[in-house]
């Protein structure tokens, strides 16, 4: 599309988006002690998209993800410049609590970690903190959000079980479920198939899928078909730098970047 300015033809700058951010970072800088771990991170991520994060072991991934809902700044050396605004609210303002910023933005880990608790429980967990005591609230909270997360015909048959009995495929999308039961706006997922089969691996890009018609999805990934098959953007970061975020299947046929086409045609990573 061209923009039309005092009657001239401006061809659209390639920078423009066409999307409505859900998050904008600005100039993030992130240490670990004295590693310069993230280098002047700048770009927005898009509202009811799948985002994708690649690169090589050790070039920041993890720890970019983390800063989304503050999880890095449970490490106590870790220090930060530069701002990321989460729909027009920057996180890091002391006004904005993070446990407000973590009911909005939830987190699905590269483990399924389910609690020790029944399959029910750890759905309904969430729920309960946030005061529903309401046992059919509740029961409708846990079903909608079984269903949500694909998982509901599997296990309806046996809520009351632990949810430790279910397999590790089941364990990430019951995972998935007890983050939907908090009604996120945005679900992060650091390598969230790598623990799992590939018959899980599917069902879980087949969600993912799913998910983003009403959840805006950031997911790390080291599985360069995965960020093909299931993204809409991707940002390849190398050295703690993002060398090129664009529409994804840009980045995998036409990258702009020499370093870009070198990871993703496996000459290193
Ligand atoms: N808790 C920590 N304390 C100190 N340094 C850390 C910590 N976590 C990560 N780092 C360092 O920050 C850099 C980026 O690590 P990060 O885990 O974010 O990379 P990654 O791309 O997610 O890697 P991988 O793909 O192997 O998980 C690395 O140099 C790592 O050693």
């Amino acid at each position: 599309m061209d923009i039309t300015i005092n009657k001239q033809i401006v061809p659209k700058n390639e920078k423009e988006q066409d999307f409505t951010p859900v998050f904008k970072i600005n100039n993030l800088n992130l240490w670990y002690g004295q590693d310069h771990a993230l280098k002047d991170i700048k770009f927005d991520i898009p509202e009811k998209q799948v985002t994708a994060i690649i690169g090589p072991s050790g070039c920041g991934k993890s720890t970019f993800i983390k800063t989304l809902n503050r999880m890095v700044e449970m490490v106590p050396i870790v220090r930060m410049s530069g701002e990321i605004v989460y729909r027009d609210k920057n996180i890091f303002n002391a006004k904005y609590g993070v446990e407000e910023l973590r009911t909005q933005v939830g987190m699905v880990f590269q483990k399924p970690n389910p609690f020790p608790k029944s399959i029910y429980e750890n759905v309904a967990y969430g729920p309960r903190i946030h005061g529903i005591k309401n046992k059919k609230v509740l029961d409708e909270v846990v079903e909608k959000s079984l269903r949500g997360a694909a998982i509901w015909d599997e296990v309806k048959d046996r809520l009351n079980e632990n949810a430790y009995g279910l397999s590790g495929g089941q364990q990430q999308r019951l995972c998935i479920a007890r983050c939907l039961a908090i009604e996120p706006d945005v679900i992060l997922m650091d390598e969230p198939t790598s623990a799992l089969d590939p018959i899980s691996t599917l069902k879980v890009e087949e969600l993912v899928q799913e998910l983003k018609k009403d959840y805006s999805i950031v997911i790390v990934t080291h599985n360069m078909q995965q960020a093909a098959r299931i993204s809409d953007r991707t940002a390849f970061f190398l050295n703690g730098e993002v060398v090129e975020y664009t529409d994804t299947s840009t980045l995998f046929s036409n990258p702009s970047d020499k370093r870009t086409e070198d990871y993703i045609t496996g000459r290193f990573g």
